[in-house]
């Protein structure tokens, strides 16, 4: 390697270990936080509620005109019919959450903070990664392992710098929520996963706040509008009980492309603009679903309040908040969620595997095909999960199974479908060699191959 190529891998392996530094900062940073905040809840001294009365102070000063500078900056707005200038003067005295500085969220912050929302409050505990750039058009590349929140702050000023902005880095938990979601009229969940899917509707209908609810994945989006008007149903009364955890698939699994976030962002927006200035008819009661694949939208009327809703109905059974992660079955965020399925002796280590590529086996890699072909290690074989799970490599690798002694190493992008597909073959092969690598891909790259690409 000459030297300007080991200079640019210095370089690399310097941003990814500050920006691991940082995203371990913000975890220590966000754990004290939250025992400050619950040693002063039981010592009687809440910081927080110090801050939601300061917020609240700061809320009674109520703007009853436009500057001239608003009807300038919000003319094309302003003429419109049912808007107009109590409109704008509704969005300017108004206070929204997005919860979520991700694909959803940076798009439906974006529209908030330009529409001349007065006080937004910004949502994440992560960091800017490269793979967020295609969609999370908030973050620049100079961001990279910068705070989300702190990055979409800046953004969002470059484009109002009257804004309020609030940056809560944190993860919103059970202990958190209402401190957090108390000073504002608006809730956008722009999340990714169920168990604050199920925190936010809770803690919104505890404290009557109406939550604009967003998803996307793949070439898909869905958008509704919860616990708004009086019959408008919770995310309970859709969904009593969370799905199994093996159902969910996230954005960093199925994929998902900018441009069907940005829709859905922007829709969320809107329905947060439409329940603060009273606009138009909100899509509470319904769901709008968005196939991006052949650009239908459709919107389909959802059932009305359950009678029986633990949380909404007139006895909820449900009367402060739960350990969601534990209701759910699933963790609230992606990062390092290691699977621990199997034992140590039926697993590899990246050196070990590297020792072992010299001698005959039988790679198999379970990523999807289209994963395959983004990056693959030599003689690996495409066999994805799916295929293992329903036994379609019996047939196909049935000369490598006869022979117990040939070892077969199952690989996969972080070490999680490997281990799946490793338990499923040992119930079928128990006395085969068949083992996986731990941390796959990830580890591989991080560890062996700087060179080796991570998506
Ligand atoms: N409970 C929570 N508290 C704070 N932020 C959350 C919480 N749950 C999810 N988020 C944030 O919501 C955002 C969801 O956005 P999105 O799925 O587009 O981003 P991502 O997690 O970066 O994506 P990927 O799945 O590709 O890694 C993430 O930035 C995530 O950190
Ligand atoms: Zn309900």
């Amino acid at each position: 390697m000459d030297n300007l190529s080991l200079q640019k891998q210095d370089i690399e392996e310097l941003r990814s270990e500050i920006a691991k530094l940082r995203a371990a900062l913000y975890t220590k940073e966000q754990q004290l936080q939250d025992l400050e905040q619950l040693h002063a809840q039981q010592s009687g001294n809440d910081p927080d509620s110090a801050v939601v009365q300061q917020e609240h102070e700061e809320k009674a000063e109520v703007h009853t005109h436009l500057t001239n500078d608003d009807i300038a900056r919000f003319s094309r707005q302003l003429i419109l019919p049912g808007f107009g200038v109590q409109g704008q003067l509704k969005l300017k005295n108004s206070a929204v959450l997005i919860v979520g500085m991700g694909g959803l969220g940076c798009p439906a912050a974006q529209y908030l903070a330009a529409a001349g929302c007065g006080r937004l409050g910004l949502v994440d505990y992560d960091i800017v990664e490269r793979n967020n750039f295609h969609r999370q058009t908030l973050h620049s590349e100079k961001k990279e392992g910068m705070s989300k929140v702190d990055s979409a702050r800046i953004a969002l000023l470059e484009l109002n710098s009257s804004c309020q902005i609030k940056c809560h880095t944190r993860l919103l938990n059970s202990l958190n929520a209402f401190s957090v979601l108390r000073a504002y009229d608006v809730i956008l969940d722009c999340s990714d996963n169920v168990p604050t899917r199920y925190l936010l509707n809770d803690a919104c209908v505890m404290l009557g706040k109406p939550l604009v609810s967003g998803s996307a994945l793949k070439m898909d989006g869905q958008l509704t509008v919860y616990n708004y008007g009086a019959d408008g149903p919770c995310y309970r009364c859709i969904y009593p009980v969370p799905p199994p955890p093996e159902a969910v698939t996230n954005c960093g699994d199925g994929g998902v492309l900018g441009a069907i976030t940005g829709t859905i962002g922007a829709l969320q927006a809107l329905e947060a603009i439409k329940v603060i200035v009273g606009l138009g008819e909100v899509l509470a009661g319904r769901l709008l679903i968005y196939d991006g694949f052949s650009n239908l939208f459709r919107n389909i009327k959802i059932r009305s309040k359950r009678p029986n809703c633990h949380i909404c109905s007139a006895e909820p059974l449900i009367r402060d908040l739960i350990d969601y992660e534990l209701f759910c079955g699933m963790h609230a965020t992606d990062k390092d969620n290691p699977l621990q399925l199997l034992e140590p002796e039926q697993r590899l280590n990246v050196f070990e595997y590297q020792e072992l590529q010299s001698a005959p086996h039988l790679l198999l890699d379970v990523r999807q095909p289209a994963e395959f072909e983004i990056c693959q290690l030599p003689s690996a074989v495409n066999m994805p999960l799916a295929e293992i799970l329903d036994d379609s490599y019996v047939k196909r690798f049935s000369s490598q199974l006869e022979s117990k002694e040939f070892p077969i190493v199952v690989l996969c992008r972080r070490g999680n479908d490997s281990q799946i597909a490793v338990q499923h073959m040992r119930n079928r092969y128990p006395d085969h060699s068949i083992r996986d690598v731990i941390g796959g891909l990830h580890a591989w790259s991080n560890k062996v191959d700087n060179g080796f690409p991570i998506y």
